[in-house]
């Protein structure tokens, strides 16, 4: 298997959990016989400093010449008073619309080591495993006018979608419910807004296409409550880019922390893989980033980029396994003892050579 994979670490804790990730996707590839080349590019805060410009061409052209981009994060302080179209995660907004993935998959699963880690009861996140569906190239983010006009102390952005838009991230959720617990709930503001009464309308015609698949409609103030209380209710959860953003974050509570969660954007030339955590500003530099969003991406690369599902599984595996025996990062440590980014990136290393060896000793035997 080949592979071409542009890397893209970005700012803050973005190279220090990126490279946890293409450490784990090395073993992967050494392991395997595979063949996986990477190529690294400049995004963000490190971009504008470098050459002037978030996502320069020469990162673009690398990123569209790939079978699969992995992202770190972008972010950086320095950058807060320029206007959000020069600022780093403009590069993002840019790389995101240039590939063109629209359907961004969010898991967001409770792991049993994890039940103390979670601020919820054990008895609330016990088995959750809810995959988010969020819009990725439309709403509020990329809809026009926008603009904020200082003299007269007005300004505005567009939320604005199409019926088309609409119908082909709500298939993806649909197709993906049908491979697992078969129930989609959407989430809008259809009480309020047009733009959500489109949205309700178009899925509600989507899922007659899916008559073995529950579809339920929630407005998202109550439902960012009922993810706290009941988050084992839900199963693919589809909702527009603003409110997948909000929810998919405040999902991370019932892993134990933001810096567990992994997404893969799908549908577009090129498939873009990033943590959903950022650049965490706060603890950059200081070895305490969480690499585990940034492995289990990289399950995800392995998962839809490679067609190498045994192997993301076996990735996932280690995961589990290493925080089994009790290994915690800081944000994860409820004020433990904890280990490092590079300690748990080694751990989980280890862990996934021993099984990929175990696995090939069987088909030897
Ligand atoms: N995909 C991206 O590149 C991306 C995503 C979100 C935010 N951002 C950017 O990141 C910057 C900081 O934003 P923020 O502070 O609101 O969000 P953040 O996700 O960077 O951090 C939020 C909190 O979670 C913690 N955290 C995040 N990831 C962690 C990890 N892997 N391990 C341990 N703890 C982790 C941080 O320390 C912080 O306390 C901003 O510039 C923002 O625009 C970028
Ligand atoms: C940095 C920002 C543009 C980005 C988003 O809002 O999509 C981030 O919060 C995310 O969740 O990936
Ligand atoms: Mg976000």
């Amino acid at each position: 298997m080949r592979l071409k994979i542009a890397v893209l670490a970005g700012d803050g804790i973005g190279p220090e959990v990126t490279r946890e990730a293409t450490n784990i996707l090395r073993a992967v590839a050494e392991l395997g016989g595979h063949d996986f080349i990477f190529t690294e590019g400049l995004i963000g805060g490190i971009a504008i400093t470098e050459t002037g410009s978030p996502l320069p061409t020469a990162t673009l052209d690398t990123a569209l010449d790939s079978d699969a981009v992995l992202m770190g994060a972008v972010g950086d302080n320095k950058f807060n008073a320029l206007t959000p179209d020069k600022r780093p995660e403009a590069g993002l907004l840019q790389i995101r619309q240039a590939l063109g993935g629209f359907a961004n998959l969010r898991p967001s699963v409770a792991y049993a080591a994890l039940s103390e880690s979670s601020p919820l009861r054990p008895e609330v996140t016990k088995d959750v495993d809810i995959l988010f569906v969020r819009e990725l190239l439309g709403g509020l983010y990329f809809g026009a006018p926008r603009w904020w006009n200082r003299e007269t102390g007005e300004s505005i952005n567009t939320m604005r979608y199409t019926k088309s838009e609409v119908t082909r991230v709500a298939r993806i959720a649909f197709d993906l419910a049908s491979k697992r617990r078969r129930k989609v709930t959407s989430v809008d503001k259809a009480n309020v807004l047009e733009v959500s009464q489109l949205w309700r309308a178009t899925v509600t015609e989507v899922a007659k296409d899916y008559p073995d698949v529950t579809l339920e409609h929630q407005l998202v103030d109550s439902m960012a409550m009922h993810i706290m209380n009941t988050p084992r209710n839900f199963d693919v959860v589809l909702t527009e880019n603003l409110f997948g953003d909000i929810l998919s974050d405040e999902a991370g509570v019932i892993t134990g922390s933001l810096g567990m969660l992994p997404s893969a954007t799908i549908g577009g030339a090129v498939n873009l893989y990033e943590p959903v955590h950022g650049s965490a500003p706060d603890i950059a530099g200081t070895g305490k980033a969480n690499p585990l969003g940034a492995i289990l991406t990289a399950a995800m690369i392995l998962r839809h980029s490679a067609n190498l599902e045994t192997d993301a599984k076996a990735v996932e595996e280690a995961v589990h396994k290493v925080l089994n025996e009790g290994y915690r990062t800081a944000d994860i440590a409820r004020g433990g003892p904890s280990i490092t980014t590079q300690e748990m990136g080694k751990l989980v290393h280890q862990a996934l050579a021993e099984s990929i060896d175990q696995r090939q000793a069987l088909h030897a035997v």
